[in-house]
């Protein structure tokens, strides 16, 4: 397979990060986690065949010396205004439009790379998005070269997404579409198996988790 994409993952300060998830772990612990499922999102990104390279969007020092140390490249993120905009930026000026993109979020513990790489091969053409579990949400958005990327993220997202003319792509990809919200959705990764930084750290805090192996 022709390692052309670049994809693209946004990651927030680790100190703001994951709000909704507070109270899954303990309060001193719940950086750490947030960190952890970025790790586990970008090993698996770095082992799909089809990307070709992962710029991750962050001003979190941080995550920026971790991703990086796992092969990611780092940019700042750039107007700070926002998911849509570090996205953006991301995706059409940094990387640039003349090459495919494909945005997604650090929030998918359990994404094996073959999900990723069916759901870039599905893609290819043109604009198509992959909705969250819930069917609501968007967990992928995907751009071949000369288009911009035109990120609709935010509650909606997915219905957002399709207005805008984006395909959806309807492939299970259970690992893929599971976005790390709440507790609840930490629950529902765990029985899909996360992988190793997350689940490491669920286990030294004494929580069940079944892991999946290294990407
Ligand atoms: N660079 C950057 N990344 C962001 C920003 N907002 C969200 N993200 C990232 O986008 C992905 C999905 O975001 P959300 O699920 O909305 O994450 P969140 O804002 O951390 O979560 P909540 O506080 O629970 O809303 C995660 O990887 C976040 O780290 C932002 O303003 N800048
Ligand atoms: C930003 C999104 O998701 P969430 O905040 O639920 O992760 C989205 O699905 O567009």
């Amino acid at each position: 397979m022709v390692r052309d994409w670049t994809a693209v993952m946004p990651v927030k300060r680790l100190g703001a990060a994951k709000s909704r998830l507070r109270g899954a772990v303990p309060p001193a612990r719940h950086g750490d986690l947030a960190l952890a499922m970025v790790l586990d999102t970008v090993s698996a990104v770095l082992a799909a065949p089809a990307v070709g390279e992962l710029l991750v969007v962050t001003d979190d020092p941080v995550a920026a010396a971790a991703v990086s140390a796992l092969g990611a490249r780092v940019a700042p993120d750039r107007p700070d205004a926002g998911l849509n905009e570090a996205m953006r930026h991301g995706a059409d000026e940094v990387a640039g439009l003349g090459r495919p993109r494909a945005v997604l979020a650090g929030d998918l513990p359990a994404l094996r790379p073959e999900q990723l790489d069916a759901a870039l091969t599905a893609a290819r053409s043109g604009r198509a998005y992959v909705a969250d579990a819930a069917g609501t949400g968007t967990v992928l958005l995907a751009v071949g070269p000369g288009r911009p990327l035109d990120p609709r993220f935010g509650p909606g997202s997915a219905a957002a997404h399709a207005a805008s003319g984006a395909v959806p792509l309807t492939g299970g990809w259970p690992g893929l579409r599971q976005d790390v919200d709440t507790p609840a959705d930490l629950a529902t990764v765990l029985g899909l198996g996360a992988g190793r930084h997350t689940c490491e750290l669920l286990r030294e805090l004494g929580i069940e988790a079944a892991c999946v192996p290294a990407a």
